[in-house]
């Protein structure tokens, strides 16, 4: 008994700073998994040992105390109150079992038993009430400890998109969330980081630290937005459902996030909950789950609420995004460009729905500025298929005993001694050697917008490199010298070993976009090559081309001009394509000619017409026919024409080709006779 006390005692103090840090100081010390998962660990036990629960146990509380605060006190109307949540279906429908029980007791309404369900967004922000009186806008208070708020009426005057004034002279209040738009999120921590300031760890975090300021110059500046969610009192105005409800803030000028879906049951609920798990990605603002609530405002009371939570809504939280972890060390990688990047291990967490045990740290600089440590307890943060990020560190949770991280002076795979490029920050292997690179830029080649050369594995690149046949990416290209060596290897038997040669083969006729994407010449990207390809046509041209010349490529910068032309006049790279060159890469648009899959020798450069009524060709599709075989069109019949089509009903075009003597004539299936050869 002792034990489950004390034990209980120790989370409500761990709670309590979670709580003060979140609420007050508008900071995570723990995601919000973690907090979940701990106040879940005290409900369980309150629930089995209800002789310890007290009043004051956060599992019965909302927010946290105001007693610090730096803002007007002003008491709610009705309490403000929090969600229970849930991270699965199977708390859907318990919640739903729940609810037609408690209904289905209530004998008198059995008629009323509409368990119809009004599906909505939760956004990540700060809850607010904003009161309205004769259509005026006259306060706004944050939802504070649930029953009294903080005044920031002075605040939300600057959130745009809270009127002020409605589009009808009515006393009301209506309950929003207060969010910070992603793009602005990013625009607030970009200029925090530059100025070497904290960043915020998310949106929430800096929409609740926006609100809370005692300047409202700085919420002007942040461009804050507001979604409202709930009309109190609406059955005075002769409301019954929420989604009335919804309808009627947008009728007044209140903005709501657009989406109410009605579910009437438990499969709706799970079909519009799957939905939104795999679209919320388009939304400009942060959504930690959705919110389901009763429809029938009138059940509302019937159902009634918890000291924290009402039991007629759930919220549906999304599996997280940012979770902490601990930082175990710090490795150091090295990319095709000779890129010297720390990668973070981690003790690995679940995150997004995927084991995580590694996080990307981008450059030394961004360790200094994020102040990371050895042994720190750190965000980490996976958005949709990106390599996670660290975010941030937990400096309060510092013990003293985390390690200061040192760069490395040499290379970690060859040992030379690491540069930095004039002007940049990262730290670069100079070895044009580094097995590394090497390894790197293999990788790079072979990749699918690349080369798209199947069955090359790291193993084999190691193999290949460590034997000392693979020096330079052109050295694929003689593999096939090597079968013996390749078969020799683990898991590839004759078979893959052909495949793998066959793609290599193949590779040489890959397009010039790709090819020249696959170059890896620094700035260019896979549209750039593209776009590179068609200016250009050939490499030999694109070789010659000055920077004025490159520039006045539209779409084309300095930092691609320097980059495109610096390449060409570097020896190693020059020395790499020429080798490429003689194993027979493609370095040209393929021109019409020779796209040409029935290649003939009788349509190249010759031209053609076609004149009457075809049976086997729309007129646009004999014309893309005959430039697919390399033929071109003419649309006069002149004495540049060399063959004219005729179909049925042919008129003047075949009577000025009889004339003019040059012109060979061909009936349909005699064109189609010479395509065939
Ligand atoms: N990481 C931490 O240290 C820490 C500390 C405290 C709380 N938290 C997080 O906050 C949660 C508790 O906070 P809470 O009480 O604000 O609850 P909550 O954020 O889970 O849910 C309630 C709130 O959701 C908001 N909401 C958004 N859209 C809504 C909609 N359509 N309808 C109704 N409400 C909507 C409202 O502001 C409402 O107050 C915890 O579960 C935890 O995830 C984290
Ligand atoms: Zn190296």
């Amino acid at each position: 008994m002792e034990n489950i006390l004390e034990k209980a005692t120790k989370i409500k103090e761990k709670i309590d700073k979670y709580n003060y840090y979140y609420y007050v100081k508008n900071e995570s010390l723990v995601s919000d998994i973690e907090y979940d998962k701990l106040l879940k660990e005290l409900e369980e036990i309150e629930k089995k040992h209800p002789e310890i629960k007290d009043e004051l146990s956060p599992t019965r509380q909302v927010g946290s105390s105001l007693s610090d605060t730096k803002f007007q006190k002003v008491e709610h109307k009705k309490p403000m109150l929090s969600l229970s949540n849930t991270y699965n279906i199977k708390d859907v429908e318990d919640f739903h079992q729940r609810i037609d029980k408690i209904l289905g007791k209530l004998k008198e309404d059995e008629s009323k038993k509409i368990t119809d369900y009004a599906l909505e967004l939760k956004l990540d922000g700060v809850s607010i009430s904003v009161h309205y009186k004769n259509g005026k806008l006259v306060k706004g208070v944050t939802r504070g400890d649930g029953t009294v708020g903080e005044d920031v009426t002075e605040n939300i005057m600057e959130i745009k998109s809270i009127p002020k004034y409605l589009k009808e002279n009515i006393d009301i209040e209506a309950r929003g969330e207060i969010v910070l738009p992603l793009s602005e999120f990013k625009k607030l921590n970009q200029i925090r980081y530059d100025k070497g300031e904290d960043l915020f760890a998310n949106p929430r975090n800096a929409a609740s630290g926006t609100l809370r300021q005692l300047d409202s110059k700085i919420v002007a500046e942040r461009n804050l937005d507001c979604y409202f969610y709930f009309l109190a009192d609406c059955d005075k105005l002769g409301i019954e459902k929420h989604s009335e409800s919804m309808e009627f803030l947008e009728k007044v000028g209140l903005k709501t996030t657009g989406v109410c879906d009605l579910c009437s049951s438990i499969e709706e609920l799970e079909d519009r909950i799957r939905y939104w798990e795999n679209n919320r990605g388009v939304l400009d603002y942060e959504t930690d789950g959705l919110v389901i609530k009763v429809n029938m405002v009138e059940l509302w009371d019937k159902l009634g609420a918890t000291t924290k939570s009402p039991r007629w809504a759930i919220s549906y939280k999304f599996p997280a995004k940012q979770v902490t972890t601990t930082l175990k060390n710090i490795t150091w990688q090295v990319g095709r460009t000779g890129k010297v990047t720390p990668v973070a291990e981690l003790e690995e967490v679940e995150v997004s729905g995927s084991k995580v045990k590694r996080a990307s740290l981008h450059n030394f600089d961004e360790i200094i500025r994020k102040d990371v440590k050895i042994g720190d307890r750190v965000f980490i943060e996976k958005a949709a298929e990106i390599i996670p990020q660290v975010v941030k560190v937990v400096k309060e949770a510092r013990t003293g005993e985390e390690k200061e991280i040192m760069p490395p002076s040499v290379c970690p795979e060859c040992g030379t001694e690491l540069g930095r490029e004039e002007g940049l920050i990262d730290l670069r292997c100079p070895n044009e050697k580094c097995p590394a690179k090497v390894r790197g830029q293999i990788e790079y080649f072979v990749s699918r917008d690349a080369m798209n050369i199947n069955g090359l594995g790291k193993k084999i690149v190691e193999k290949f490199i460590e034997i000392g046949k693979i020096k330079d990416v052109s050295d694929i290209y003689d593999l096939h010298l090597y079968k013996d060596e390749l078969k020799s290897l683990e898991k590839m038997g004759a078979k893959s070993v052909e495949n793998l040669l066959k793609s290599i083969e193949d590779s040489k006729k890959r397009e010039y976009p790709k090819s020249l994407y696959s170059l890896g010449i620094p700035h260019v990207g896979k549209f750039l090559a593209s776009l590179l390809a068609k200016e250009s046509k050939n490499i030999d041209k694109l070789a010659q081309m000055s920077i004025e010349d490159l520039l006045e490529i539209d779409g084309v910068g300095k930092k691609v001009a320097e980059s495109v032309y610096g390449v060409f006049r570097n020896k190693k790279f020059l020395e790499r394509l020429e080798k490429l060159k003689n194993y027979g890469v493609n370095f040209k648009i393929k021109e019409v000619e020779d796209t040409a899959e029935f290649f003939n020798e009788e349509f190249k450069d010759k031209t053609f017409l076609a004149t009457g009524k075809l049976k086997h060709f729309t007129r646009e599709g004999i014309k893309e026919y005959i430039e697919s075989l390399g033929g071109k069109n003419l649309s006069g019949v002149s004495k540049k024409l060399d063959y004219l089509i005729v179909g049925e009903k042919a008129g003047s075009k075949l009577k000025k080709a009889e004339e003019l003597k040059t012109v060979k004539i061909l009936t349909e299936s005699e064109f189609l006779e010479m395509t065939e050869k």
